[in-house]
């Protein structure tokens, strides 16, 4: 039964491209701002997010995302490894820009994209890894947490500190944060606005494992995706997505309504407030 709405649920929000014929992972229907990567001995794919300066999640980058998750699915690689090829910014969030006195259709277009890529990192029906070489705040760290594993280089931050630039997250964000964190730690994290350093992130458990170099973080990750060999990939993929069911359905039930909720928010004064102080001091900053 629950298997079963879990495979209608699934059809309904990844009608994926499996029936083309993707031999070689090439870019080719999309603005090419990730690059794929499929080892040969392994079978597994890395995917690198490549948006200069510093891979804001805009509207082509979490197409391309989405693109190359549906992809690499297809072509039956072994897992995946979400990462950046900047070596500073693993991810900076959301384009604040596009938040920013929004144009209302394009915000709608920007968020139902955002819910995409999140329900296409959440269900992928392969392992999940993130090579966290570089900062991950906001929706930068969400994307980490929609993989089942994180390893992180030294020195950076992650996290979800919205309510300092006071935004406020939809239940299926404080979700995904709650997979991996307790809940006292996601309450007082998500209403500090708290960026953990990598070592405090190691020691609520927010990553998995430190690496020394992208190079160790690509390793180390490989090796996680590695511990699955013994288990019947149909098995595993169904048992991930049962795990996952709860917090999946939790935005599946009513996109329409998160979307909407979302957008009057973004759309108050004390959203386009607080955003307007955080950009100025992005600016500031230099
Ligand atoms: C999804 C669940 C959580 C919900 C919460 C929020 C959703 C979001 O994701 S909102 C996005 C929130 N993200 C941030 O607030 C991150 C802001 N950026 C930074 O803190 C730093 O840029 C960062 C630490 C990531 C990197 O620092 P630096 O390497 O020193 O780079 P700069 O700060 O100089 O940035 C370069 C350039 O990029 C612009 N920028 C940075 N982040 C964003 C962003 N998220 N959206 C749009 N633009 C961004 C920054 O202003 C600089 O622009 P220029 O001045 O024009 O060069």
């Amino acid at each position: 039964m629950l298997r079963n709405s879990l495979i209608g649920s699934l059809r309904q929000i990844k009608p994926i491209l499996c029936s083309q014929s993707l031999r070689s992972l090439s870019n080719g229907a999309n603005s090419g701002l990730t690059t794929i990567e499929v080892d040969d001995k392994s079978g597994i794919a890395t995917l690198s997010m490549n948006l200069p300066p510093v891979n804001t999640l805009t509207l082509n980058l979490m197409h391309d995302l989405i693109d190359s998750i549906n992809q690499i699915e297809c072509n039956k690689s072994r897992g995946l490894i979400l990462t950046s090829s900047n070596d500073k910014v693993f991810s900076a969030g959301l384009d604040l820009k596009e938040l920013y006195k929004p144009d209302q259709e394009r915000l709608k277009e920007f968020w139902t994209i955002f819910q995409d890529l999140w329900l296409a990192l959440h269900l992928c029906g392969i392992p999940t890894a993130a090579a966290i070489n570089g900062h991950a705040p906001a929706a930068g760290c969400i994307m980490a947490t929609a993989c089942e594993y994180r390893v992180m280089l030294p020195d950076f931050v992650i996290g979800v500190h919205a309510t300092r630039f006071s935004f406020l997250v939809s239940k299926w964000m404080m979700l995904s944060y709650q997979s991996v964190l307790p809940r006292r730690i996601v309450e007082r994290a998500l209403n500090q606005g708290k960026l953990f350093s990598t070592q405090e992130a190691l020691e609520v458990g927010l990553i998995d494992e430190v690496a020394g170099s992208k190079k160790e973080a690509l390793a180390q990750c490989a090796a996680f995706i590695g511990t699955f060999d013994k288990a019947n990939p149909i098995a595993r993929t169904l048992t991930k997505r049962m795990c996952r069911d709860s917090d999946v359905t939790e935005l599946l039930r009513d996109r329409a309504g998160d979307l909407r909720a979302c957008v009057d928010y973004i759309n108050t004064p004390l959203f386009q407030e607080g955003l307007s102080a955080h950009l100025e001091g992005l600016k500031e900053k230099k």
